[in-house]
């Protein structure tokens, strides 16, 4: 329907929301391939391509090891 939507992953620390944020992620470039809407397809799989790559920039600069998770974000999204 074209409106905007969000997805709130809960969870304490080590959860997997991270993990969960980056298949939805891929879940959601895999909709829009089969949409047909908007840009081509090829469009759609770079923006998915390149958020997906700009996560460990991300985790580089936000991320630490602490006693519940290895690689923990410390920095909101
Ligand atoms: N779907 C999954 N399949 C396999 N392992 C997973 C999955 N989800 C999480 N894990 C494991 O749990 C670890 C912690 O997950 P993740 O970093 O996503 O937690 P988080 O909830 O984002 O934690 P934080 O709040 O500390 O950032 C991952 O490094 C991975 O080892």
């Amino acid at each position: 329907e074209k409106g905007s939507h969000s997805i709130v992953v809960s969870g304490c620390s080590g959860s997997g929301k991270t993990e969960t944020a980056k298949h939805a992620l891929t879940f959601i470039v895999s909709l829009s391939l089969g949409g047909g809407g908007g840009g081509g397809e090829g469009d759609v799989e770079a923006v998915g391509a390149r958020l997906l790559a700009a996560t460990p920039l991300l985790e580089a600069l936000g991320n630490a090891s602490t006693a519940r998770n290895w690689n923990s974000s410390r920095f909101g999204k």
